[in-house]
């Protein structure tokens, strides 16, 4: 039975993805989905398939020049179920009664972009759940900021719902257990993408804000052409240190440590699918009867980012529904939860 309905806003690398594997979590039913410039909307359930073949090579996410477009129009709109709208957002808030869960899958290049979005759900009398794959830590206290709008309006919002932060963080929460202190917790991501920078724009364009010399405006600022001329620059494969990621926040929001105490790092290849490095998370801490130890969790490196951000999201916002269906609203993090399957 599909008893959860559930709009992704954004069609791009991330929530094209999220489609494909909500087809394989059972009991979700993908109703709507919006881009810049188009949205598809289907109350009895999006045809995933026709929306995934149509906006295939095709994923217009910011208009520019260098976008590429397969098909009659660019993103979205390619899809015989989807037309073209000025106002993606409010088109899919107009419909969010019958709507239990969004999926928030857009770029978050303005950092109070997401609380932006997510305060016209509130302002709309929206009743139900958000959950964001955000990276960044101080985006957490904006919403924090916001968790009592969240709590009138009826909202559950799970935030930081990603791989990293969002699975990696639970499961810092998880290897943090057989500590009574921890001293450290270290991750250290490595993520393959073949597809390039092209079909994972939001993605690229935010993490090379992580590298010395940019931050997020002058990330936002660049072309195609300069990103396509850093990703060469690195032959492809860029190395990140001490990254502003949420998991720090979250692990300190939900009383395991402190912010200080994480740090994140990973390596990006855009031009293999393999991963350059194995994704591990290493909680070092004492345990009540005063040994040392680091409690490692570690991924398969078969695992896709598309598989380890997208399970994790599902699994969240199947966590957030059942908890804003028993009254929890506010704010929760992926240390807060367990997704379910
Ligand atoms: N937490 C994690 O582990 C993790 C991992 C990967 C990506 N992400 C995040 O996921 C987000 C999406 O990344 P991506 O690679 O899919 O980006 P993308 O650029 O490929 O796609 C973004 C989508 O959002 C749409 N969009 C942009 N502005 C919009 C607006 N105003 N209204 C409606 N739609 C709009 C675009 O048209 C596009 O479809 C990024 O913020 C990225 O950092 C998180």
């Amino acid at each position: 039975m599909h008893d959860i309905r559930f709009a992704v806003l954004g069609t791009g690398g991330i929530g094209r993805r999220a489609l494909d594997v909500s087809r394989e979590k059972p009991g979700l039913l993908p109703v709507a989905a919006c881009d810049r410039n188009g949205i598809a909307i289907d109350h009895d359930g999006l045809d995933v398939d026709e929306l995934l073949a149509a906006t295939e090579g095709n994923v217009a996410s910011d208009g520019g020049a260098a976008v590429k477009q397969h098909g009659a129009g660019a993103g979205v709109v390619a899809s015989a179920q989807a037309r073209s709208t000025e106002t993606p957002i409010e088109d899919i808030i107009a419909e969010s009664d019958a709507i239990d869960a969004v999926l928030i899958a857009l770029p978050n290049l303005e950092h109070d972009f997401i609380p932006r979005v997510a305060e016209r759900f509130t302002g709309a009398g929206y009743e139900g759940v958000l959950v964001d794959v955000l990276k960044r830590s101080r985006v957490i206290g904006m919403l924090d900021g916001r968790a009592d709008s969240f709590e009138e309006s009826g909202i559950t919002f799970v935030c930081g719902a990603g791989a990293t932060p969002g699975f990696l963080t639970g499961a810092a929460a998880l290897a943090a257990q057989s500590f009574v202190e921890i001293e450290s917790v270290e991750i250290h991501w490595g993520v393959g993408l073949k597809s390039g920078y092209e079909d994972n724009r939001g993605t690229v364009r935010e993490d090379i804000a992580h590298l010395p010399g940019y931050d997020i405006e002058t990330a936002r600022e660049l072309t195609d052409e300069e990103i396509e001329g850093i990703v060469d620059e690195h032959d492809g494969v860029i190395e990140f240190e001490e990254m502003e990621h949420a998991d720090d926040v979250l692990l300190e929001r939900a009383g395991i440590c402190d912010a200080d105490d994480v740090s994140v790092g990973g390596i990006l290849d855009v031009r293999s699918d393999e991963k350059p490095t194995t994704t591990t998370v290493s909680v070092t801490g004492r345990t009540f009867d005063g040994e040392h130890a680091t409690n490692t969790f570690e991924l398969g490196d078969e695992t896709s980012m598309a598989a380890n951000v997208n399970g994790p999201a599902l699994g969240y916002l199947k966590a957030g529904v059942q908890r804003n269906r028993a009254g929890e609203y506010g704010v929760f993090g992926p240390a807060d939860l367990m997704p379910e399957f």
